[in-house]
């Protein structure tokens, strides 16, 4: 295959040779930059890889650029020569002046493309796969944000080889506590660490580019990658729906149904592929593809135009929670799917977010759930569906459409999905429910010698070097490793009688995504706030998350600040539990210091409870009034009030607003994790009710009462 002229020629690997211009794309790894090659006035593009961001060593990733140079053909996006420069890797490509389709798809067209431009650029795209695979080469991140468009046309497969290589160590082991972006592009085989995957996958992530193309997002596109990562294994695979997709032709359909196989060996290749009936049609270069590159503005523009529209919505009311917010915010960013991922890390960052009917295309798949679940699932239950829950621990599955017994598969996932669902008394617990949660305590303490314990909600609890708060870490083993633990009677009331929080104290119905799928500018999330320790106190790191000091003490108004050390307590791991005396911290396994702690957690929650309400009628008031500080906010002016503001940092509305809804995506996730380790715990409970107590009561009622008076010093303390 000939190289075209530009490409045979020959780029200095000076940095001086090349002038940056703007921004035009920006990925998990690296920032994409136009840019004027001086010697012949060139515009060429440029991609600056964060190399400390990556595991893999310089000579790897040097070795795999080369091989990028090295491919040629008209539809891959070769580099023209790779160099460092400070702590990047600058690779040279040639511009693809029209930018990536998700690009396109996000400026003008959100709910996808139209079929025959649909059907030419999957075309290219697997003309440069089948070359690939020829070569013996995996591309492993196709999608449609690596999908090229060149200004006359052309569909060019990109970012080939050196992302790749930048998180698997060269050698495809999948480096720990690396993930990044989320894992909808991955084919099944690539989830399951213990199998495993060759060209085929690119083939699976072929059809779901097919499918985000049609749809202008990927499947299960919504969810953190936990969430992904479960759908994928145990749902059917997604596909185009027969009904609903009525615009797309049956030979479409079919052709992604070939993709989306989850037996890789059923998959056809590139080269099969590419002689189906769907790409006969198809002619290049797409008229329509120029047709959809009409009146488009510079690259550049669109980019920045694109960023706007992120950051509008950012500020929009119409956005309805934080993590959302955070979500759209960096949704381009989380839209990478790096094979570059570590299940148990991702299981262990996994939030609870309720399944969306919309999204789950086809029915569970029984051998995958049962693999999940790690038991045998009950062959008569597993077809039957479940309703809604509408209680906490209870996990009601007597909403069960079929009304027959739950498997704990199912229960596992229903489980999981409780974030969304009000707390109410825990008397909704049915028998299956409650058999289903002793399955999967048993699978837990059955594999507390394998390092992984799985909590009620399907996370993986892995004895590993994620550094979780202290407490947690506590009951987390306690809950694997002690199955004996007294429980007071109070305790037992508290677990059956779940107290009744109305909506506005209700666990998060969305995961903290920011946190779970992508680097957030905030640090919470920030991959550079956990590298560079220097600049703030890190309280605790979490897979590539870390939560830092800074995120404590935003919030100056003193009202906050007692929410804040509700926050604390969840967030800062080495601090003891507020309301809990040196005492009982010290003496932090006896079941009366964790009763004494958990009726000052009930106090402390009422009390943020009534913040949370002051908040939302002080915001709903301040947005009825469009007053000052609203229209300031829209126009990201910082209003003479919050000019005057005590707050570090950004002081603007903007500021203190972004800031505030990281603090509560934040503060979300850790109300998940402790959710899951206050279930955990009371599943224990429950099965140690079954046996008499070894304390006498009485005894342990004094101990309470004594621990309640204690929490009610500490109580007036704080206040
Ligand atoms: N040669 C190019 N010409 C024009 N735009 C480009 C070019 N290369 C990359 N881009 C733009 O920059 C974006 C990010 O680049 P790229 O995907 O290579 O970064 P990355 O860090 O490897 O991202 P990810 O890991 O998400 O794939 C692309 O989605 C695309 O929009």
């Amino acid at each position: 295959m000939k190289r075209s002229a530009s490409e045979r020629k020959t780029f200095s690997t000076s940095r001086e040779e090349y002038e940056l211009l703007e921004e035009i794309g920006q990925g998990a790894s690296a920032t994409v930059y136009r840019a004027i090659y001086r010697p012949t006035n060139e515009v060429v593009a440029v991609k600056c890889l964060d190399l400390e961001r990556c595991n893999s060593n310089l000579e790897n990733i040097q070795k795999e650029a080369q091989i990028m140079s090295l491919m040629n053909h008209p539809n891959l996006v070769t580099s023209y020569c790779s160099f460092v420069v400070d702590r990047c890797l600058w690779v040279i490509m040639p511009f693809m002046a029209e930018g990536s389709c998700l690009h396109l798809m996000k400026y003008g067209y959100p709910d996808g493309l139209k079929e025959s431009t649909i059907g030419y650029i999957l075309k290219e795209t697997l003309k440069a796969l089948d070359y690939l695979h020829r070569h013996g080469h995996i591309h492993r991140d196709v999608k449609a944000g690596n999908i090229l468009i060149d200004s006359d046309g052309m569909v060019k497969l990109a970012d080939f080889g050196v992302s790749a290589c930048m998180f698997d160590n060269g050698d495809r082991r999948r480096a720990r506590n690396t993930f990044i972006g989320t894992p909808c592009w991955m084919a099944p085989e690539v989830m399951q660490q213990d199998s495993g995957y060759d060209f085929k996958a690119d083939i699976w992530s072929f059809g779901i580019t097919a499918l985000e193309l049609a749809h202008g997002h990927a499947p299960f596109s919504k969810f953190p990658p936990m969430k992904v990562l479960l759908m994928t294994l145990q749902n059917a695979p997604p596909g185009l729906d027969y009904d609903r997709d009525k615009k797309f032709s049956k030979s479409f359909k079919e052709m992604i149904g070939m993709c989306l196989v989850k037996d890789q060996k059923k998959r056809p290749t590139a080269e099969k592929l590419l002689k189906h009936s769907f790409f006969k049609k198809t002619k290049s270069p797409g008229p329509s593809v120029k047709k959809v590159l009409l009146d488009l503005p510079p690259l550049g523009d669109r980019v920045k135009i694109i960023q706007l529209k992120d950051a509008a919505q950012l500020a929009s009311k119409e956005v309805p929670s934080a993590e959302q917010e955070a979500m759209s915010q960096s949704e381009y960013k989380r839209s990478v799917s790096g094979w570059n991922f570590d299940v148990e890390d991702l299981k262990l960052q996994a939030s609870l977010i309720p399944d969306d009917e919309d999204d789950i295309t086809g029915a569970k798949d029984e051998d995958q759930t049962k693999r999940l679940a790690g038991e045998d699932v009950d062959a008569s239950s597993s077809s039957s569906g479940f309703g809604r829950t509408t209680s906490f621990i209870g996990v009601d599955c007597r909403e069960s459409t079929s009304g027959s017994e739950t498997s704990t598969a199912e229960c596992l996932n229903q489980i999981s999905d409780f974030g969304d669902k009000e707390y109410v008394d825990g008397n909704g617990c049915s028998e299956a429910a409650l058999q289903g949660l002793e399955k999967i305590t048993q699978v837990c303490l059955k594999s507390q010698n394998n390092r992984n314990c799985r909590a009620p909600n399907g996370l993986l609890m892995p004895d590993r070097e994620v550094t979780r708060s202290l407490s947690e870490k506590d009951v987390i083993s306690k809950r694997c490793e002690n199955n004996h633990q007294e429980i007071t009677d109070k305790s037992r009331h508290t677990m059956r009688k779940v107290p009744s929080f109305n909506s506005q104290l209700m666990l998060p119905n969305q995961a903290s995504a920011n946190n779970l799928s992508a680097p957030s500018r905030f640090s919470g999330g920030s991959g550079d706030a956990l590298e560079d320790g220097s600049k703030v106190d890190l309280v605790q790191k979490k897979g590539r998350f870390s939560v830092t000091s800074e995120n404590v003490d935003f919030v100056t108004d003193p009202s906050m600040k007692r929410s804040s050390s509700f926050g604390a307590f969840l967030l800062d791991s080495k601090q003891g539990l507020p309301g809990q005396s040196s005492k009982a911290a010290q003496n932090g396994s006896a079941p009366a210091s964790l009763a004494s702690s958990l009726q000052c957690l009930l106090k402390q929650t009422s009390a943020l409870q009534d913040l949370i309400a002051i908040s939302l009628n002080n915001l709903e008031r301040g947005m009825a009034a469009d007053g000052p500080t609203c229209s300031a906010l829209q126009k990201g002016k910082p209003t003479p009030e919050s000019q005057s503001s005590e707050n570090v940092g950004d002081t603007s509305d903007g500021g203190r607003r972004q800031l505030l809804l990281s603090k509560i995506s934040e503060f979300q996730s850790r109300m998940n994790d402790l959710t899951v380790v206050l279930t955990t715990e009371n599943l224990m409970q429950m099965k140690l009710q079954e046996q008499p107590p070894s304390a006498p009561i009485c005894q342990t009622e004094e101990k309470d009462q004594d621990q309640q008076k204690e929490c009610n010093n500490q109580e007036t303390k704080v206040d």
